[in-house]
C-alpha cells in the first residue's frame, strides 16, 4: 500500500443522471476488487440521495472497494434564508463524507473569493465533512510565471482562517484553469512540481501533515494520460470531470489509481 492511499473522485458537474449512477454500480461490483484506492462520487446533489442508495445496495457485492459520496458546493452558512443553498450538515445527513469547495468554475462564475471558500471549507469540516478544496492557476497567470504566487495565495487565505492543522482532515486538488475541460491535461511534470510545492507549503508549519496529505490532480485526466500523471510521488489520484461521465473510463482511472 503507499503511504498515501490514492483517491479518485468524479466531479459529475451538472450533468449525469439517476440512470449513469445504475451504470457505474453495474460495472464496478464486476470489477472494483479491492480497497488501495478509495473512489468518490459528487453527483448533482438532487442525485446524491439516489446514487447514495443504490452504494448502499450494491455494498455486498463491491468486493471491499472503498466508494464513498461527495458533494460539489456547499453553503458557508449553517443555516438560514438562503435560498438554493444547501448547508455542510444537511450534505451530512444525506451520506456525504466528502465536498468539493473552491472549484474554479465556482470561484470564477459564481464569485467565489479565496475568503468565502476558506468559510465553506469551515463549514464543512465543523458538520464532519472532509474538504476537497480545489486550487489551480489560470492560462495567463502560468504563463507570467505567477503559478506559485496564485496558488500560495488560494492556500494561505485558507490556512489563516483554519490554521494548517485543519489540513489533517482535508484534500487538495490541484486543478490548473487551463486544463479543467479543455482536453490540454498538464504534463505529469508540470503536476508534479506544483504538486510538490503545495507539499511543502503545508510541511513547513506541519511535516506531519505535509506528507500524510492527498493531493489530487484535475484537468483533463483520461485512461490515456492517468497513468503518467498518477505515477508522480506527490500525485495521490485525480479529481475528474468529462472522463467520470463515462462508466468505463471511469473505472479504468479506478483500475489506474489501485495499481498506482
Ligand atoms: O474540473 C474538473 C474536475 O473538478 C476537471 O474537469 P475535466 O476532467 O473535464 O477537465
Amino acid at each position: 500500500m503507499a503511504l498515501r492511499r490514492p483517491m479518485i473522485a468524479g466531479n459529475w458537474k451538472m450533468n449525469g443522471s439517476a440512470e449513469l449512477a445504475k451504470e457505474l454500480f453495474k460495472k464496478f461490483t464486476a470489477k472494483l476488487e479491492n480497497d488501495s484506492a478509495e473512489v468518490v462520487l459528487c453527483p448533482p446533489s438532487i442525485y446524491i440521495e439516489s446514487v447514495r442508495q443504490q452504494l448502499e445496495a450494491n455494498k455486498a457485492q463491491l468486493n471491499g472497494a472503498l466508494v464513498r459520496m461527495g458533494a460539489q458546493n456547499v453553503s458557508q452558512h449553517n443555516f438560514g434564508a438562503y435560498t438554493g443553498e444547501i448547508s455542510a450538515k444537511m450534505l451530512n445527513d444525506a451520506g456525504c463524507q466528502y465536498v468539493i469547495v473552491g472549484h474554479s468554475e465556482r470561484r470564477r462564475m459564481y464569485g467565489e473569493t479565496s475568503a468565502i471558500v476558506a468559510d465553506k471549507f469551515a463549514a464543512a469540516q465543523k458538520a464532519g465533512l472532509t474538504p476537497i478544496l480545489c486550487v489551480g492557476e489560470s492560462g495567463p497567470a502560468r504563463e507570467a510565471r505567477r503559478t506559485f504566487e496564485v496558488i500560495a495565495e488560494e492556500l494561505d487565505v485558507v490556512i489563516e482562517k483554519n490554521g494548517t492543522l485543519a489540513f489533517d482532515n482535508a484534500i487538495i486538488a490541484y486543478e490548473p484553469l487551463w486544463a479543467v475541460g479543455t482536453g490540454k491535461s498538464a504534463t505529469p511534470e508540470q503536476a508534479q512540481e506544483v504538486h510538490a510545492f503545495i507539499r511543502s507549503r503545508l510541511s513547513e508549519v506541519s511535516p506531519f501533515i505535509g506528507e500524510k496529505i492527498r493531493i489530487l490532480y484535475g484537468g483533463s485526466v483520461t485512461p490515456s494520460n492517468a497513468a503518467d500523471l498518477f505515477s508522480q510521488p506527490d500525485v495521490d489520484g485525480g479529481l475528474i470531470g468529462g472522463a467520470s461521465l463515462n462508466s468505463t473510463e471511469f473505472l479504468s482511472l479506478c483500475s489506474i489509481a489501485m495499481s498506482s
